[in-house]
């Protein structure tokens, strides 16, 4: 049998993978140790990113013509605006976590949001489900790894269940999903371009991560 394109992307990517899943702020969580400094600072750069999210998929509703593409991506796009981003808020406020405008302007946080939307805005559809994929697909694998670990801040104990509850975990199979029978029309060029899009992620994502230390 033919490999599936996301399974590929697993596959060739695996260093880069198991990396970013093994971060520290990971590994943090997973004994119960993020100190509540990182998990602030995280918050900060983390509610920017929903926004540039909003606009990844935007684009990915321009360049699908799939009436099913488009409803679920448009689903996403008022997730985003109207559950996530409201949520970062009122966490803010309720951590009292104080605007902190040189986390948002890290280099690592920037190249993460600029890389993130420049393939948005410059790739074909596959490339952006390759890329969401890999974002969606690591926080689903690390947050059901961490999930029946104990969590005493019920904040990141919520941030962890909101990654393994059954909409996103759907989201993410979704994006598998797609991108799979996206690649089953692509040339091989086309292909390795997603496969390459996928570790770049990872890399842009670990180095995101760090930014909160
Ligand atoms: C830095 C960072 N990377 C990946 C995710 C995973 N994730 C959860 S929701 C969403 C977009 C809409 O489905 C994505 C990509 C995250 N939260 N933060």
């Amino acid at each position: 049998m033919v490999e599936n394109l996301s399974d590929r992307c697993l596959r060739e990517n695996r260093d880069a993978f198991d990396r970013m899943v093994g971060h520290r702020f990971v590994r943090d969580i997973a004994t119960d140790a993020l100190p509540r400094a990182v998990f602030d600072r995280y918050l900060l750069i983390e509610g920017e990113f929903v926004a540039t999210a909003i606009s990844i998929f935007a684009f990915a509703t321009i360049k699908t013509e799939d009436i099913g593409d488009r409803r679920r991506l448009i689903a996403v796009q008022h997730a985003l605006a109207n559950d996530q981003i409201p949520y970062f808020e009122k966490l803010r406020d309720r951590r009292a976590i104080a605007a902190a405008p040189q986390v948002a302007k890290d280099p690592r946080v920037v190249a993460f949001d600029r890389g993130m939307f420049d393939i948005a805005a410059k790739g074909d559809l596959p490339q952006i489900l390759a890329a969401m994929f890999a974002a969606e697909w690591m926080y689903l694998t690390w947050c059901q790894r961490v999930s029946s670990n104990p969590i005493s801040d019920p904040d990141i104990r919520k941030w962890v269940d909101m990654h393994t509850d059954a909409d996103f975990s759907d989201q993410a199979h979704w994006l598998k999903t797609r991108l799979d029978a996206a690649g089953a029309k692509m040339d091989e060029a086309q292909a390795a371009a997603c496969s390459r899009i996928f570790g770049t992620v990872q890399d842009l994502e670990y180095d995101f991560h760090e930014a909160a230390y």
